[in-house]
């Protein structure tokens, strides 16, 4: 589904270029659950971004689904990527004054889907996630693996073909971090593809495949 090919990314510093990702070359699978992990600053994140097209600074090959990236406009990539990549980040980013129910409707309605839609599809969320008692409360009135939840659960109301998580469970304790690596593997068993970084090998290990990177090269 996903091929790089020599992908690398490096920054301009006083001393010279530093390279953050080098000469990647990466396939990843249909459905396939990928664990990547690596020590800190090894280019785990950057990957990532390249990966969800937050970040567009790189050069090579990117293929997905047979759409050649490399070759698209910024604003088609950002287009793309709002149709096809979902995101969880370590610290949850939900918005602080919204509501559960909120929090989830929002990047719907940013979709232009309507709200008797909207509220179908959160309704079924927070069913499927056994959180219906939380959808009147805020950010501040969960606990971090309940916010997690949450972040979870709107990155896959939008139905994403691929999934990015960043050190998903980075922040929480190991029993509402199981909980979130449950969540991610129901929904790579419903068929979206999924890619985590982790500093975690027993979460690592609950993907399909795992990689490393070292200084920006993948080693495995
Ligand atoms: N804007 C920038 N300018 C220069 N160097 C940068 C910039 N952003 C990131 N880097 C460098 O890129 C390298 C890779 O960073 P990245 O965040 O991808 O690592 P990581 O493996 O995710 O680390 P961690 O596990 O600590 O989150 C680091 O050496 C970092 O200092």
């Amino acid at each position: 589904m996903i091929s790089l090919q020599g992908l690398s990314k490096s920054f301009r510093v006083p001393a010279g270029e530093q390279w953050v990702l080098r000469d990647i070359r990466l396939d990843i699978g249909k459905g396939e659950f990928l664990s990547i992990m690596g020590p800190s600053g090894s280019g785990k994140s950057s990957l990532l971004s390249v990966l969800g097209l937050l970040d567009g600074d790189w050069k090579g090959e990117y293929t997905f689904e047979g759409q050649a990236l490399h070759s698209m406009k910024e604003r088609d990539r950002k287009a793309f990527a709002r149709d096809h990549v979902g995101f969880v980040f370590q610290h949850y980013h939900l918005l602080d004054d919204l509501s559960v129910q909120e929090n989830l409707e929002l990047p719907l309605e940013y979709r232009g889907v309507g709200r008797s839609e909207r509220r179908e599809r959160v309704d079924a969320a927070l069913r499927r996630f056994e959180i219906e008692d939380k959808r009147g409360l805020y950010p501040r009135q969960l606990s971090g693996g309940q916010q997690q939840m949450i972040a979870v659960a709107r990155a896959a109301l939008l139905r994403p073909t691929l999934l990015l998580a960043d050190e998903p469970t980075g922040a929480l304790h190991s029993s509402q971090g199981e909980l979130i690596m449950d969540l991610l593997c129901e929904l790579n068993r419903d068929g979206i593809t999924v890619v985590q970084v982790t500093h975690n090998p027993e979460y690592a290990r609950r993907g399909q495949r795992l990689i490393e990177l070292r200084d920006g090269q993948l080693v495995q």
